[in-house]
């Protein structure tokens, strides 16, 4: 926490913020000794004069205080809140940029709780560091001093209080300080169950789960609310074991104040000053007791902001960068392999293939056969475990990643479109696209005519594409990738979700398109259809190189390929390759 302070605060608001506190607290401090002054001179004396005039300072001193507080609680609010808002946006930002392992490794449950519950909580607790926790030693310490000034025969009685409320704040510091730490653990709980609820409502409604769910959230929700129950309650409970305490204080002081004054031996003006520091020492210790709760607690939304933070990436700019080469592109996996964290087996092993300028490489394989894999290793969205993978004879991890997301576009498997319109999600990768190329790369990927209808690029676009068809979503994502100008486009599994009319189209687009002739495209596909045209054609069994060639060569030669082919394939079409069903 004491990192996140040091960054994030300002020093010279924060020494203001202190300096106006001191104001208060000595204001505090100085006015119980003014009352018992007018007491004990003024009114015992009948000295109006003096009552006024220390009655003047008493206002004066009042609205010192009153300032010091006004202008304290500013400081304190503007430099918490602003501490907030840069903790936030270094969290979006290191989110926004950390690759996908880390993600993975944390989780968008518990990324999402870290930027705005944890946040929140370190921005309360400096908030309240900056006032509560500086005012309660200070004006302990000062109302301890000024009581002891007064009379120190009275302070005896704390002798039996303060140990009295040490024991209180204990037990309950005890009770609640685990149960703080774990409070955030069972917020992340709820965000989880709460998005994937969210996220998967439709299958939970298919599977008529919804009873399911519903009881699983609740039981996340009222083990939270049991868990904060009892924190707060434990809390609470100070307040009248306090005003307890603070009562028999009074009880004592008075008795043994009033023997004093009967003999002689105190003013009554001290008496009455000697009650309002009793107060202020008995509450600063029980308010520093409360808020020191409030840390361990804070300490922990610390600890997993800074687990963010400082995580390191593992896709990083090389130290010395290679430029990518001018002129025709060429694709190479040199003996690539890759095996996810915890993983037992490599998702691919030893797999190399290349293609060259103006080709079209196909991945074919079936489901978790390391399709996706494999191309998320082109624009570095993974690196490969061992082996290298070549953009125009450089390894891709000697390139800048501005350099390489500049030559590699490409459309994922799941169509990501963002709230916004279908300009602003077109314009996505190429900020200066023109409503020309935007309506051409509509044309190429299918998609000019629905956007035509239905409003053009103006329309709206809702949170994650939710008013297009998924085959429509896709066809919009892959327009956003054909728009850049880039020497690799990679399509994962993107024409899954079209029919076989409108794969055929698109594809064929693509082909006759002049701006794209001299890229390489690279289709990863289920379909045989899809694939055949390919000039190369990556077949993948379980991560494993099945073969590589042309549709023709593979007919022949690769059983992995023939399988597939018999499986999608009309015998009329095996016969034509001379194979049967
Ligand atoms: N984040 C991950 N962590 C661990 N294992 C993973 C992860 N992503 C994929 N895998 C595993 O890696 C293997 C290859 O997955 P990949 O997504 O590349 O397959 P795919 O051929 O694209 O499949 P599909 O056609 O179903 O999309 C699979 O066995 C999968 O279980």
């Amino acid at each position: 926490m004491f990192r996140i302070g040091k960054r994030y605060l300002q020093p010279i608001p924060v020494i203001l913020a202190v300096l106006f506190l001191m104001v208060q607290v000595s204001a505090d401090l100085s006015l119980p000794t003014i009352t018992s002054n007018i007491i004990n001179k003024g009114i015992a004396q009948n000295d109006i004069d003096y009552i006024w005039r220390m009655g003047g300072i008493m206002l004066l001193i009042a609205i010192a205080g009153w300032s010091g507080a006004a202008l304290n609680v500013f400081f304190a609010a503007t430099q918490s809140q602003r501490l907030g808002m840069k903790l936030r946006s270094a969290l979006f930002r290191k989110v926004t940029f950390m690759d996908a392992k880390n993600v993975d490794k944390f989780g968008n449950a518990t990324l999402i709780t870290r930027t705005t519950n944890d946040v929140t909580q370190i921005q309360n607790v400096f908030q309240t560091v900056l006032r509560m926790m500086l005012m309660s030693p200070l004006l302990f310490v000062g109302a301890s001093i000024m009581a002891w000034r007064l009379d120190h025969r009275l302070t005896m009685v704390f002798a039996v209080a303060l140990p009295v409320l040490a024991l209180a704040v204990f037990i309950n510091m005890r009770i609640s300080v685990p149960r703080f730490k774990t409070m955030q653990k069972k917020v992340d709980k709820i965000n989880l169950i709460f998005q994937q609820g969210l996220t998967g409502v439709r299958v939970i409604r298919a599977f008529d789960r919804d009873d399911y769910e519903v009881d699983k959230f609740k039981e996340a929700n009222y083990d939270l609310t049991h868990t904060a129950r009892v924190v707060f309650t434990t809390v609470a409970m100070m307040m009248p074991v306090m005003t307890i305490i603070l009562s028999f204080t009074n009880v004592g002081i008075v008795w043994l104040g009033a023997k004093l004054i009967g003999a002689d031996l105190m003013p009554m003006g001290n008496l009455v000053a000697f009650l309002t520091y009793a107060t202020q020492i008995l509450m600063s210790f029980m308010q520093l007791s409360m808020v020191i709760v409030m840390v361990p607690r804070a300490q922990a939304s610390a600890d997993r902001i800074n687990e963010v933070l400082d995580s390191a990436d593992t896709i990083t700019d090389a130290d010395k960068t290679v430029a990518l080469p001018e002129g025709p592109a060429s694709l190479a996996f040199e003996d690539v392999s890759y095996r996810f964290e915890g993983a037992e087996r490599p998702a691919l092993s030893h797999i190399t293939a290349q293609a060259t300028a103006g080709q079209t490489m196909a991945i074919i394989g079936g489901t978790g056969s390391g399709k996706s894999t494999l191309v998320n290793l082109i624009p570095r969205l993974l690196d490969a475990t061992s082996g290298h993978v070549e953009l125009s004879g450089v390894d891709v991890k000697k390139l800048s990643q501005h350099d390489l997301h500049e030559a590699v576009s490409i459309t994922q498997q799941k169509a990501t479109l963002f709230t916004g319109t279908v300009r602003s999600n077109m314009t996505f990768g190429m900020p200066y696209a023109t409503d020309e190329q935007i309506w051409d790369a509509l044309k190429i990927a299918q998609a000019d005519d629905f956007i035509q209808e239905q409003g053009g690029l103006d329309m709206t676009v809702e949170q994650g594409g939710a008013n297009f068809s998924g085959g429509q979503r896709q066809r919009l994502a892959i327009a956003r990738t054909l728009i850049k100008d880039a020497k690799v486009y990679v399509f994962d599994d993107s024409f899954s979700a079209l029919d076989f009319a409108t794969d055929a189209r698109l594809r064929a687009a693509i082909n006759a398109d002049e701006r794209l002739a001299p890229a390489i495209k690279v289709i990863v596909a289920q379909r045989i259809a899809t694939v055949m045209n390919a000039d190369v054609i990556v077949v993948l069994d379980n991560g494993e190189l099945a073969g590589v060639g042309s549709h023709e060569e593979l007919a022949k030669t690769c059983p992995a390929y023939q399988e597939i082919m018999r499986s999608q394939l009309s015998e009329a079409d095996l016969k034509e390759v001379g194979m049967h069903a």
